[in-house]
């Protein structure tokens, strides 16, 4: 498990991680989400121990990261932008890697680049944008780390190689405990791989849930009233994220099981009502509208 204690990250005057607690438990794939400049690349480099947190410390499975070989063994970070040595080959990050993680598996990274149809010998920076996120992947799983902090990581990858990923990681998980962490702003995506989301706005974590968890907690309604009380009334009773009205129809966000929201909405007698889930991106929406970071502040 991955413990985040206290942590507290200020660039100049920038507070970019805020004393943020949390725990990321192995086994599952966890999706950080957040609004840009966030702080979701700084917790990513403060939990792989590249930065050195103010406050706080971040724990990998009980033994503290920061300035730990031990404990940096176990986890592997690719950057958005992957990293390689001037004029290195892909070979050559392998023979590095093989170095610095004892677990690194080289058999399963020939197997996996000659699947790929990696060049071993050419220079990585001949490599297109997406060609390099394949080795750098690949470098990330082959390190046999319990840990993969993935920013960014799918983006610029083609949608089969995506898939080819996915499965990868399917296949690790399987495996061993293996807990991929990724960043992402898809969050279609997030949505069908990840088991537990950490959404995290001007360096503080909102919530960290499992996926079935949270959509379980909140949902949309929308209903027609007999009357404005009426509806007031439904406001006041329900815990509102986010609410509209269309003409006579009345859309909420709030939160509550399916099956309480519907006692809720039927005790007032609806003209019509419907309860429905919502997509991670509208709870990413609402989540970060109550926290202050508002569409329609933002759109002209
Ligand atoms: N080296 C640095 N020096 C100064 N400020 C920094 C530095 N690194 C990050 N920041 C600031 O910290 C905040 C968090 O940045 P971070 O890159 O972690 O956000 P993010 O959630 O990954 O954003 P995005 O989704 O846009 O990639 C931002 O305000 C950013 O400008």
């Amino acid at each position: 498990m991955i413990e985040l204690k206290n942590l507290d990250k200020t660039f100049q005057n920038v507070h970019a991680i805020d004393h943020m607690n949390a725990s990321i438990k192995e086994g599952m794939i966890f999706g950080l989400v957040g609004s840009n400049g966030a702080g979701k690349s700084t917790l990513l480099r403060l939990i792989a121990g590249v930065l050195m947190p103010d406050k706080g410390q971040v724990l990998a499975d009980g033994i503290p990261v920061s300035e730990n070989p031990a404990a940096k063994e176990k986890i592997c970070f690719l950057s958005d932008t992957p990293y390689f040595f001037p004029n290195a080959s892909a070979a050559f990050m392998r023979d590095y890697y093989a170095l610095a993680y004892p677990r690194f598996d080289c058999k399963l990274f020939n197997t996996l680049a000659n699947k790929l149809n990696i060049d071993f010998s050419r220079k990585l920076n001949t490599f297109s944008k997406g060609m390099k996120k394949q080795v750098s992947i690949l470098l990330g799983i082959c390190t046999g780390a319990d840990y993969l902090l993935c920013d960014e990581t799918f983006d610029g990858l083609d949608p089969v190689m995506r898939q080819a990923v996915k499965s990868l990681f399917a296949s690790e998980l399987m495996k061993r405990d293996f807990t991929p962490v990724i960043a992402s702003h898809n969050l279609r995506e997030l949505e069908d791989i990840c088991d537990s989301i950490g959404l995290i706005h001007n360096g503080k974590l909102l919530l960290t849930e499992e996926l079935d968890h949270l959509k379980y907690h909140v949902h949309k309604i929308q209903c027609v009233l007999p009357n404005e009380a009426l509806e007031q009334q439904l406001i006041k009773e329900l815990t509102v994220l986010q609410y509209e009205k269309t003409g006579s129809l009345l859309l909420l966000t709030a939160r509550g099981t399916k099956e309480s929201l519907l006692q809720c909405v039927n005790r007032k007698n609806p003209v019509f009502a419907e309860v429905l889930p919502l997509t991670l991106e509208e709870i990413f929406i609402s989540e970060t509208e109550v926290a202050g970071y508002d569409i329609k502040n933002i759109i002209l």
